[in-house]
């Protein structure tokens, strides 16, 4: 039914402006919308796989047809008459706006390499072991069979997405072990995570004839694990754990104090990013006298990491990064040391290949100087860690220092559809500086990935979870799905539709709720003043907004007493020895009041423009900052702030989720059976029956700073932003959904540029 009456007016769907669906929808939730033929409650159906349409709710469901509309005249009124309603034609609200889209329906990817079923040929001759692990199911294809076999010398494992990489690693090891009969305390198994090598040991485990005593000595881990194990049994009294800086509030805390000396407060400049750069400095080899910064925001976070380092070395104490860097110290100082290690590990098995760093591929380097017995495992198409220091060109370049090494390309996909495998390879194949793969599945599921485009961010959401109730109804379990964003802040509407239903979900630990972050705190602390003048907490998250300093809060509560008034009031009592500042403060608390009579959205809009929070930001927020941009928050919250009449709703919601937030994460960690909601990067190495991939507009899918670099004419963010995208697709085992929403920010979007290929058509098989 296309039909149905909301506040005494008439909806007619093909009529109605998309950005009122959103409205429309929770409307028909709260139970406001109703059957212009029937009076009984009508919803919305906002999906993913039909156009949208009114049904009623009540069960069993009934089918009323569209009302016919006809029109009477009562003197110069005019008047449509429906079933009994009588509207008046001037207040309908389904008049199309000029230049307002309409439903677009769902489009699937059409231009497909046909499928080809696998065919291996005759059968290489396999020695028994590895026949033995294919009776116990673990069967293994022509070119894994190839670099599980080459053993001697380096080899490097091209693996595709899917193509069974871990499976490779540890029957490889296995065969060293029993075949081969190789001491395993002479191989060195990196893995990316420490959940990655305790899943290798188990799965060795699981093999015939594996002895655990065996397993056990192993020298398996992360880099971290095992360096830090080297660095301890040689120098334990300064590596003790103890001295270890483990959480990022502590590392934080030492760059803030450090920042003080340079006046930077706490609240204006973003010490998290600058964590984070001075990680990607020390794991590309750079101190702090060999970075040539190239902005003033460079500048401040060099100064910070020269700081950071002179305090590590002044109280005894050391980091993560100071695990890698402190061992390979400790190598290049020490050749007996080093001709010990070299004659000690004389084969080395490395996950993730893509993503290792300068400072962990030259003490593999280092290490393997001697036997040269390196099989490294990866794939180009997904390194996704380069702001960390990862650099895919040691998988890309593995030859220049290993010279003979042989290469095994594994191209079969044994988790995804064809349709999968085909959509991704295709649009993966526009990066110039990759390894050349054809990738194939196995299987066709007949299910072609589809592109669907919600209004916006909202509506996306909501067409997302309609989705997955539906499927769950049919019998799908919850853990069958994931939502995946490129970055947490790109969550907040499906948190928050999710939160708001009956559907078990978790999401990463370390996902933030929207509301908690700086910028949209800060802005909300501003209505929060406006409601309550007292509140001290708003008070302070706002003061560096107006330019000045926490200090000035003792002073505002002693004017509060002094002046019997609130501490908003305070303000405009506040002396600064600058009167056109101390103008702006009396005009400011007159604004800051003024808030609560308004709207959200037109409140937010004064606070960003009347109250300076723009001018704040780029003058001393870190708008020069890659990845997080304070405006970009601000405009997040203004979609948000949309869907609420009052300030107090807003601020309500705001806190509720913040709260579910926490909730959630708690719950987290006891699902199993939940859906997941994750950034791509957290997905990595993961999978799931069908993934829903939110957001994929320019600007969020490729990053802003992306195409910003690609503007100045570098193109390896650009590439980079593309293999997250081919991560996130070849997660899906069956079906893949991608969002392109028609609006982002408030504004309009353009798709992807990462679909073009997509759209392309493919004569014959490849
Ligand atoms: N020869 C094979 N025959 C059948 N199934 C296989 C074979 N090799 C691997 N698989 C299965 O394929 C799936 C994907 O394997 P795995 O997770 O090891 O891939 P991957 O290469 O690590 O993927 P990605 O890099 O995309 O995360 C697993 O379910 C695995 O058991």
């Amino acid at each position: 039914m296309k039909t149905a009456i909301y506040q005494h007016q008439n909806i007619v769907l093909d009529n109605l402006a998309r950005e009122q669906y959103q409205k429309i929808f929770l409307a028909g939730k709260n139970g406001e919308l109703h059957c212009p033929t029937c009076a009984q409650k009508v919803r919305l159906l906002l999906g993913i796989h039909e156009s949208p349409y009114f049904f009623h709710t009540q069960e069993p469901e009934i089918h009323c047809p569209d009302p016919a509309v006809t029109t009477v005249t009562e003197g110069s009124a005019s008047f449509s008459v429906q079933n009994g309603f009588k509207l008046p034609k001037g207040r309908t609200i389904t008049e199309t706006p000029n230049n307002v889209e309409l439903f677009r329906p769902s489009k699937t990817i059409e231009y497909l390499i046909p499928f080809k079923q696998v065919t291996e040929g005759c059968q290489q001759k396999r020695p028994p072991y590895l026949l033995d692990l294919a009776e116990s199911g673990v069967v293994l294809d022509r070119s894994q069979t190839a670099a599980v076999l080459d053993t001697e010398g380096s080899v490097l494992v091209l693996a595709g997405a899917g193509s069974g990489k871990t499976r490779v690693l540890t029957v490889r090891t296995a065969f060293m072990l029993h075949d081969k009969q190789i001491d395993p305390r002479t191989i060195m198994l990196v893995t990316f995570t420490t959940k990655a090598a305790a899943e290798m040991k188990d799965r060795l485990l699981s093999y015939p004839q594996m002895k655990r005593e065996k397993i056990n000595q192993l020298v398996t881990g992360t880099f971290h694990s095992i360096f830090y194990r080297i660095l301890m049994f040689h120098d334990g009294a300064n590596w003790s754990a103890d001295k270890l800086l483990k959480k990022e509030w502590q590392r934080d805390k030492i760059l803030k104090e450090a920042g003080k000396e340079i006046n930077l407060s706490e609240k204006e400049f973003a010490f998290d990013l600058a964590l984070q750069q001075i990680g990607f400095w020390k794991n590309s080899l750079l101190m702090p006298n060999e970075v040539r910064p190239a902005s003033e925001w460079d500048e401040t976070a060099v100064f910070l990491y020269k700081k950071y380092e002179e305090y590590k070395l002044r109280e005894g104490l050391f980091d993560f990064d100071d695990m890698l860097l402190g061992c390979y110290q400790l190598l290049n100082s020490s050749p007996d040391l080093l001709a010990h290690y070299q004659d000690r590990f004389q084969y080395f098995l490395i996950d993730e290949f893509q993503d290792v760093n300068k400072v962990q591929y030259e003490l593999i380097k280092l290490l393997s100087g001697k036997h040269q017995n390196v099989c490294a495992v990866g794939d180009d198409d997904q390194a996704i860690y380069s702001f960390r220091g990862s650099d895919p060109s040691y998988l890309l370049e593995f030859e220049k220092d290993f010279p003979a090494a042989k290469l095994v390309i594994l191209e079969q996909n044994y988790r995804s559809s064809h349709e999968i495998v085909a959509a991704s390879t295709q649009m993966i194949a526009a990066n110039k500086v990759r390894r050349m793969k054809r990738m194939k599945a196995q299987f066709s599921s007949g299910l072609l990935p589809l592109l669907f485009f919600p209004f916006d961010e909202e509506e996306e959401a909501t067409m997302i979870v309609t989705d997955i109730q539906e499927r769950i109804s049919n019998g799908e379990n919850p853990s069958d799905f994931a939502v995946l964003y490129r970055t947490n802040a790109g969550s907040r509407a499906i948190f928050e539709r999710l939160a708001s239903s009956n559907l078990p979900f978790k999401m990463d630990q370390d996902a933030e709720s929207f509301y908690q972050r700086y910028i949209v705190r800060s802005a909300l602390s501003f209505l929060k003043v406006s409601l309550n003048e007292d509140d001290p907490h708003a008070l302070s998250d706002i003061l560096p907004f107006l330019f000045l300093k926490q200090a000035v809060l003792k002073e505002l509560k002693a004017q509060s007493i002094l002046k019997d008034c609130s501490f908003l009031e305070a303000l405009s009592h506040l002396k600064t020895a600058h009167a056109f500042q101390e103008k702006k403060l009396k005009k400011a608390v007159t604004l800051i009041r003024g808030l609560k009579h308004m709207s959200p959205i037109i409140a937010i809009e004064k606070i960003e423009k009347d109250l300076g929070f723009l001018d704040f930001l780029k003058k001393r927020g870190n708008e020069s900052s890659k990845l997080e941009k304070g405006s970009d928050d601000l405009k997040d919250l203004k979609v948000a702030a949309k869907s609420f009449e009052t300030i107090e709703a807003l601020l309500a919601h705001s806190e509720h989720m913040s709260a579910m937030n926490k909730e959630i994460k708690k719950l987290s960690k006891h699902f199993i059976d939940a859906i997941s909601l994750s950034t791509i990067h957290r997905a990595k190495g993961l999978e799931y029956k069908t993934v829903y991939i939110i957001g994929t507009v320019d600007g969020s899918l490729p990053h802003d700073f992306a195409l910003e670099a690609q503007r100045n004419g570098d193109f390896t963010a650009i590439e980079e932003e593309r293999r997250l995208f081919y991560v996130a697709m070849t997660r899906a085992r069956n079906q893949l959904y991608i969002s392109v929403p028609q609006q982002r920010r408030g504004k309009k979007a353009n798709p992807s540029r990462f679909l073009a290929p997509l759209n392309k058509k493919k004569k014959t098989d490849s």
